[in-house]
């Protein structure tokens, strides 16, 4: 069957190209509807990537966090027009050790790999799960970026220590937002504190325990553990923050994405005995747990789709362009395209 996938070819500059897809069994054909865009996504569309990554990745449809409505199912396991949320990372065998998503020769949509900007987008049975017809499909249409925070939660409850008083959560954007919103069904008798850079964006977390803006947080306040969600620059400085306001023994998780590696104080992580793990992407898993968090909880959906940024239907390539540039002006949310290419 002929599909046309929309692939960036250089920065701001989307192609459209037609391929020729064959379905197995195993796989299923949606229809994208909701398209959500990702900072990585943002990255490659301005270029803000070495050029030697832009050679090795390009062309490539970009987007990982979508869902659409099943259009072929030749085992009848899925109706015709459910809604599904499509899982980005394709791992091609299992282990017993690793998680899926840390698997080393795994591809992921969007990021080496064909995304989601595509009229049908052909993927293995497990690589998509139901949504309930309840969820906001705005808000829906990020639940990658939900199960990235249902992974990095788990990943600290996994790792942490007997202290769970203060969970610090850097970073006042998505990520940040997010963990934050999941982080009390983590861990229900925490307090949640979250540091940023903006009371603009910080006023948005009326529902955590205390917020503080990062230039004026008091010198005696100390967190149990941890979470980096700032990405960037704003790495390093956030990582050094923390070391000075973690408790001894605490596990700060490094979620955010640096293009240049960044320096840590690594004299006080060893005297203060900390623990940094990395926590990237999720698996089928996770995307299922957040699906359930949300299926029981309806104010975590609610606070969830305050996340819902720019929004608008798309059906050209020259509208997607301006839409990609729109997201990236905008001071809060998430961008999500109503998709009729
Ligand atoms: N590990 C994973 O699987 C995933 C990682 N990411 C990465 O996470 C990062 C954040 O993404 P996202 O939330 O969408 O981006 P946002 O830009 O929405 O959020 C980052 C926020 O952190 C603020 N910030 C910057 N420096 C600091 C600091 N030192 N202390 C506290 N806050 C700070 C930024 O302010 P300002 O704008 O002023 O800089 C901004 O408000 C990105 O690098 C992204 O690629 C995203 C998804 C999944
Ligand atoms: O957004 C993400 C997952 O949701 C990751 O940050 C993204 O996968 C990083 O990919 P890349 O190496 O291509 O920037
Ligand atoms: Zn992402």
């Amino acid at each position: 069957m002929l599909n046309q996938v929309y692939r960036l070819v250089s920065a701001r500059q989307f192609e459209s190209q037609t391929i020729d897809e064959n379905l197995t069994s195993n796989e299923i054909i949606v229809r994208p509807t909701y398209l959500s865009i990702c900072k990585a996504d943002q990255r490659y569309f301005s270029g803000n990537r070495s050029q030697t990554v832009l050679k090795q990745k390009l062309p490539m449809a970009l987007i990982h966090e979508a869902i659409g409505t099943v259009v072929f199912d030749p085992q009848n396991e899925f109706s015709v027009g459910e809604t599904v949320a499509m899982i980005p990372n394709t791992p091609s065998h299992q282990s017993k050790i690793v998680k899926e998503n840390y698997l080393s020769n795994n591809h992921f949509r969007s990021s080496g790999y064909d995304g989601f900007m595509q009229e049908y987008v052909f993927l293995r049975r497990d690589r998509v799960i139901k949504i309930p017809k309840e969820f906001e499909p705005n808000m829906a249409a990020f639940t990658e970026m939900i199960s990235v925070g249902v992974q990095a939660l788990t990943n600290l409850k996994e790792t942490m220590d007997a202290d769970q008083d203060i969970i610090g959560i850097w970073g006042d954007g998505n990520l940040g937002y997010i963990i934050a919103s999941l982080a009390k069904s983590f861990f229900p008798n925490s307090k949640v504190l979250v540091f940023g850079r903006h009371q603009y964006k910080l006023d948005y977390f009326s529902f955590v325990d205390e917020t503080y803006l990062v230039s004026d947080i008091p010198p005696e306040l100390k967190v149990s553990h941890a979470l980096e969600c700032t990405g960037g620059t704003g790495s390093q400085i956030a990582v050094d923050q923390i070391i000075n306001h973690i408790r001894p023994m605490g596990t700060i998780m490094l979620l955010g994405v640096s293009e240049n590696p960044i320096e840590i104080n690594t004299r006080l992580v060893l005297e203060r005995g900390l623990t940094l793990r990395g926590s990237s992407r999720s698996s089928r898993g996770d995307f299922q747990s957040a699906i359930d968090i949300l299926a029981k909880d309806c104010k975590t959906q609610d606070r969830l789709c305050n996340l819902i940024g720019e929004t608008q239907k798309v059906s050209s390539i020259k509208e997607v362009v301006s839409f990609f540039e729109k997201d990236s002006a905008s001071s809060w949310g998430k961008g999500v395209m109503r998709w009729a290419i």
